[in-house]
């Protein structure tokens, strides 16, 4: 794809991967992805804002043929798919000096082995003036790494955010035009990406809040023209009460857990619950993810094996300890048919969760009354505690 205009001197460059699957070797990429690059043409300078991931770079270098000359490039985030073809870009403008935040400067010199003397490193609130246009660099950290920044280009009034705000989305149209897809994909990203950093990503959606934004141009997915769609989004996401929702991923050999599940799930319901089922033999742990952004309980439901969780709860109990979501009470529901020590396990895999733990309950083969009984009992203790909470 050829580079394209955004506004007067300012252009989307980079790459669609329409085809790409998987990200980090771990997150399912339904819809692909983009990595864009952005170039400003100031009257004086010309910088380019982030590269793409190394596999896409002929890309990059073919938009970049006519451009005679780029004086700085802007590097938001060190990660390789924005960073990893800033050595070729460097290649070719030798004298163009690499703008970081110290902290990416460091980052940048151990993942790309660039040299000290490319850098120009900018303090927290620094401009760079392009002649008519002027750069304002916001350092705003843990947007997912601790060396993230975001630039505004004040005149036009763009904030390039890189992977803060941004969605994986493979598409030929620049701008934001299907909000409710948009909505669903920043989402799934926000859950896998950002969500263990709730506290920083509301510290830097106030240090934002004056700006006036006409738009946001990140760097995987679409850019908002209604910059309010996703802010307001992002503070719905970081802020506030969990909702009156159970996330319940299970897995069953044998069907046993997959009765219990399937009991608790009408069980809750019957309470005015929402339900989240997910068996993890077959589940999309990014849409997973995703329902952990609002659940305010999450139940494990899993067989004993080999004298502990079934691995694939264990898999989802290690994820949901990883990404830290908002749910305030938790519980494990399982069968089993000698012995083990499935829930000391899986309790003692979750120390980043500000949970209450409720009370399991386990079966020795299939479910019996007395388990569905216990079931009813724990969904009428989650409806009565989301309500207690002011979950709606
Ligand atoms: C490979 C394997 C290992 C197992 N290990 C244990 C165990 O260590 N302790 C135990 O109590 N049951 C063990 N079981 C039995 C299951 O926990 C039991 O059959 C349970 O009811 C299965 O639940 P499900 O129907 O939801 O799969 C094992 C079963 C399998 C297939």
């Amino acid at each position: 794809m050829q580079k394209r205009r955004i506004k007067d001197r300012i252009f989307w460059l980079g790459a669609v991967d329409w085809d790409r699957r998987l990200f980090d070797s771990l997150i399912p990429l339904p819809d692909g992805t983009s990595y864009n690059a952005y170039l400003i043409e100031g009257s004086e300078k010309t910088v380019l804002l982030d590269t793409v991931d190394p596999p896409m770079a002929d890309e990059l270098m073919a938009q970049l043929e006519g451009v005679a000359r780029i004086d700085y490039i802007i590097s938001h985030h060190a990660e390789q798919d924005h960073s990893g073809t800033i050595p070729r870009v460097l290649e070719k403008y030798p004298e163009a000096r690499l703008v970081s935040t110290p902290k990416a400067k460091e980052l940048l010199s151990d993942l790309l082995q660039i040299s000290d003397a490319s850098f120009k490193t900018v303090e927290d609130g620094e401009t760079l003036s392009l002649g008519d246009k002027t750069l304002k660099f916001m350092h705003t950290p843990w947007v997912h790494w601790p060396e993230t920044m975001v630039t505004y280009l004040e005149e036009d009034r763009i904030l390039f955010s890189c992977d803060f705000l941004g969605s994986h989305i493979a598409t030929n149209e620049l701008f934001v035009t299907d909000e409710c897809r948009v909505y669903e994909a920043a989402k799934r990203y926000f859950a896998e990406i950002m969500m263990p950093f709730r506290s920083m990503i509301q510290k830097n959606l106030e240090k934002l809040a004056p700006l006036d934004i006409e738009m946001i141009a990140p760097s995987h997915g679409q850019i908002y023209s209604r910059p309010a769609f996703i802010m307001d989004a992002y503070h719905d996401w970081v802020s506030g009460a969990p909702k009156n929702m159970v996330v319940l991923p299970y897995v069953s050999m044998h069907e046993s857990t997959r009765r219990m599940a399937e009991h608790l799930t009408a069980a809750l319901s019957e309470q005015g619950v929402k339900v989240e089922l997910f068996n993890l033999a077959i589940a999309d742990i990014g849409k997973l993810a995703m329902t952990l952004v609002d659940a305010g309980t999450i139940v494990v439901g899993t067989p004993t094996v080999l004298a502990g969780p079934h691995p694939y709860a264990a898999y989802a109990t290690f994820l949901a300890n990883a990404l830290k979501p908002r749910a305030k009470l938790l519980s494990i529901i399982g069968s089993y048919s000698w012995g083990g020590k499935t829930v000391e396990v899986l309790a003692g895999m979750i120390p980043n969760l500000k949970v209450e733990v409720l009370d399991p309950v386990l079966c020795k083969g299939l479910p019996t009354p007395a388990t569905f009984k216990a079931l009813d009992e724990m969904a009428v203790t989650i409806a009565r505690k989301h309500k207690d909470l002011g979950f709606a």
